[in-house]
């Protein structure tokens, strides 16, 4: 948008990024060729190859894995994009984050926002980003200050020891997370709730070829002090520990063992594990200890986690947009259906008096779904499909694609048996901490153990209940490539992630009904200067306003619906309309800015009037309308900017000092026009005595900041600073 570019000072960024962002489709709602997956990749492609990774589809965020750092995540980005409407400015994950605040806080309701994508895609990234944009934009106390500090340190605990090297990921969270924030009625963050979902606990035993067992030994032994590795009975050499070495995974260069101790340890400290709490030291005897080793290994981690949930919760986006989705119902049932899914099939057959191994659990699967369409063994299939298939394997034909699964290990892993024995031996520990992880409750001896997808479902359900109390965002995640390598887009990859993460279809549901919807206020407010009856001030009611406005713009009845408290609009070619209009309209009011301001400079009577008007100003109640404010401060600045005394800036008198500085924002807001930006400058204020008070920070609309930025270029200094009285 070369035509946008404003070439000044601060706005040199502002508009740089957006000319930036305008490349290829920011929302793909609006994308014209809406059924093309091709087309869909394209755009895709052309932003990221631009370093844009987030695009939206309708408020659904879609976030491109970069695997580079991106300067993206500033506070300065914080700070644009608090408060400000979600269309207004390029997608971004701060402004999902920020609209769900909002949200949340005018319409006092609950919220969750659900990431998605394969392993390595970008999920814990984004949810940390997330994080980080709540503690920085949320407001903040002592006390609030250590909430926000605990929250944030969760992460590099958690990450500690639930994370570790995969062949996909060198952070691979191997646990489902759900973190809640809770925020009181004033939207300030009051604390949090962490859910994990049941882990891959095979990991702490045993390692695949290339990958590590959790982050937090290594990190232990690496970065431990040498106090407490001699306290724990320790030695620094991973090496001497079968348990680290499986995976034959040495030097990784993005994990840094020893930094990440330190991290850690200062993170445990601050989210209040004392001294105690960090040791885990537990007293058992030789043969207690050999006994308790692979349980106490496998039970730390063994707490509601699981790699799983989020395949799953692809499946509750279908009760959420359920018409037009592909209906995933047949394969859930398939895995899930109480008494004959195969989770069912599996549960009976560990649980059945007898030798129950893989194969005679697969053999049960060919009789009980034998006649499923989306189920098929090497017995059932047919010549060719056979020839893909081994004795061993059963495929499920996903509606994404198809998935090959090999039965061995099936039994095994699903049996939880041994949780029981580990309380057992664990229940006979000292150590208050091990207690509280294991306590004695009333029952154990006599109760089933759960097998591990059993466990795995039940915590699902209750991650449902959770969930459809609340209402939805998302975020879906897609990883560029396989290889962690910057800025390549590999097409087929993202091709497969783009359709099983059903984008096409949620872009389809979007467009189906009315694309494009925004509260009355909004809308107006947006585009008041496209109508002689709505600007500079529309008095009456929003809705009639925005009536007003699509009339005069020449909306037919069949693209606009008026809603209760928003517009919506059925194409995204009235919407391109009347965004085109809106950018004409802006460059034509800068024009008009910049004429005026060439014949200001020279009239030198006219600036005479003006400092005499100034003078009044310091003395009478006065309320400016636009015009008048906005020469008032390209007049002063020129004025004062050759002052002797002001020899580095440029004073833009143009209030009076019985206008406190919220006085000055609104008359700012309300009279200046074009869209509110976020642009701090330093206000100086002189009372009455001549005093000058400490430097605040305004919020100036868009045309301001032009005018003052014009005036610091026009007078060669660093900064302007705004001054009331005389
Ligand atoms: N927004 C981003 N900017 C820069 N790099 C990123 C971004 N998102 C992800 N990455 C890179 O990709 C890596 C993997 O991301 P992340 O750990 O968030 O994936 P994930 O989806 O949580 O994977 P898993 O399911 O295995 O836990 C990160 O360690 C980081 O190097």
């Amino acid at each position: 948008m070369q035509k946008g570019k404003v070439k000044l000072g601060q706005l040199d960024l502002e508009g740089a990024l957006i000319a930036r962002d305008r490349v290829g489709i920011q929302d793909f709602v609006l994308l014209d060729a809406h059924n093309s997956e091709t087309a869909f990749l394209d755009n895709l492609k052309k932003r990221f190859t631009e370093d844009l990774i987030y695009t939206y589809i309708g408020t659904l965020l879609i976030s491109v894995n970069p695997y580079k750092e991106l300067d993206i995540y500033t506070k300065k980005q914080m700070d644009l994009y608090m408060g400000v409407n979600f269309f207004e400015l390029p997608p971004h994950i701060y402004a999902l984050a920020d609209n769900v605040y909002h949200t949340m806080l005018s319409e006092a309701n609950n919220h969750f926002i659900l990431i998605s994508g394969e392993s390595g895609a970008g999920k814990t990234e984004a949810s940390k980003k997330i994080l980080q944009y709540y503690a920085v934009s949320c407001p903040s106390s002592t006390l609030l200050d250590t909430v926000r500090d605990r929250m944030l340190m969760s992460n590099p605990v958690l990450e500690a020891f639930g994370n570790a090297k995969t062949m996909k990921n060198d952070n691979s969270s191997r646990f489902g997370k759900y973190m809640d924030i809770q925020f009181d009625c004033q939207g300030d963050a009051v604390g949090g709730h962490i859910l994990s979902y049941l882990l891959e606990k095979s990991r702490v035993v045993h390692q695949n070829h290339g990958e590590r067992n959790f982050h937090i030994f290594y990190q232990l032994v690496e970065g431990g002090e040498e106090d407490l590795l001699r306290h724990l009975g320790l030695e620094k050499d991973t090496k001497r520990y079968s348990y680290l070495v499986q995976g034959e995974c040495s030097n990784v260069s993005s994990i840094n063992d020893k930094n990440d101790w330190k991290t850690v340890k200062n993170a445990l400290s601050v989210v209040d594990f004392d001294a105690n709490d960090i040791e885990v030291l537990s007293p058992f005897t030789v043969d207690h200890a050999i006994y308790a080793r692979d349980a106490l290994a496998k039970a730390i981690y063994g707490r509601a986690f699981t790699w799983l949930v989020n395949r799953i919760n692809e499946s509750l986006e279908n009760k959420w947009e359920p018409v037009q989705f592909f209906n995933n119902k047949i394969i859930c049932d398939l895995v899930e259906e109480k008494h004959r899914g195969i989770i069912s099939v599996l549960d009976e057959e560990c649980m059945r008096p007898g030798d129950a191994t893989d194969l005679t659990f697969l053999e049960k699967l060919e009789e009980k779904m034998g006649n499923h369409p989306h189920f098929v063994t090497h017995k059932l299939a047919d010549k060719k499909t056979r020839k893909s298939l081994e004795r061993g394997d059963f495929r499920l034909l996903h509606y994404a694609g198809e998935v090959t699964y090999c039965v061995v290990g099936f039994i095994d892993k699903n049996n939880d048996l041994l949780y029981k024995n580990i309380k057992d031996v664990m229940c006979l520990s000292k150590n208050p901490i091990v207690q509280q992880c294991f306590p004695v409750t009333e029952g154990d001896s006599r109760r089933r153990p759960e097998t591990v997808a059993t466990q795995f479902k039940n915590s699902l359900l209750r991650l449902t209940e959770i969930l459809t109390a609340k209402e939805a965002w998302y975020v879906r995640c897609l990883k560029s490539n396989d290889n962690k390598q910057p800025g390549k887009f590999d097409e087929v990859l993202v091709r497969h992630q783009v359709k099983y993460l059903g984008l096409m279809e949620h872009l389809r549901v979007r467009r189906a009904g009315f694309a494009y919807r925004r509260r009355y206020e909004v809308f107006l407010k947006r585009y008041k200067a496209l109508c002689p009856a709505t600007w500079p001030h529309w008095r009456g009611v929003p809705a009639d306003g925005v009536e007003k406005l699509v009339q005069h713009l020449g909306y037919q009845p069949d693209e606009y619906k008026m809603g209760r408290t928003k517009i919506f609009i059925r194409y995204a070619r009235t919407l391109f309309a009347t965004e085109d209009a809106f950018e004409i309209c802006k460059h034509e009011l800068a024009t008009r800015i910049q004429a005026k301001y060439k014949g200001y400079r020279a009239k030198g009577e006219f600036r005479k009037q003006k400092e005499a008007d100034l003078r009044d100003s310091a003395t009478a109640e006065h309320t400016y309308d636009g015009e008048e404010l906005q020469q008032k401060i390209v007049t002063s600045a020129i004025f004062k900017g050759k002052k002797d005394s002001y020899p580095s800036s440029v004073a833009v008198p143009f209030v009076d000092t019985r206008i406190n500085e919220q006085d000055i924002n609104m008359r700012v807001l309300q009279t200046i026009r074009h869209e509110r930006i976020k642009y701090s400058v330093p206000v100086v204020k002189y009372d009455r005595n001549g005093f000058k008070s400490r430097p605040r920070q305004l919020i100036l609309t868009q045309a301001a900041v032009y005018l003052v930025e014009e005036a610091k270029i026009k007078q060669r200094v660093d900064y302007v600073s705004l001054k009331g009285g005389s």
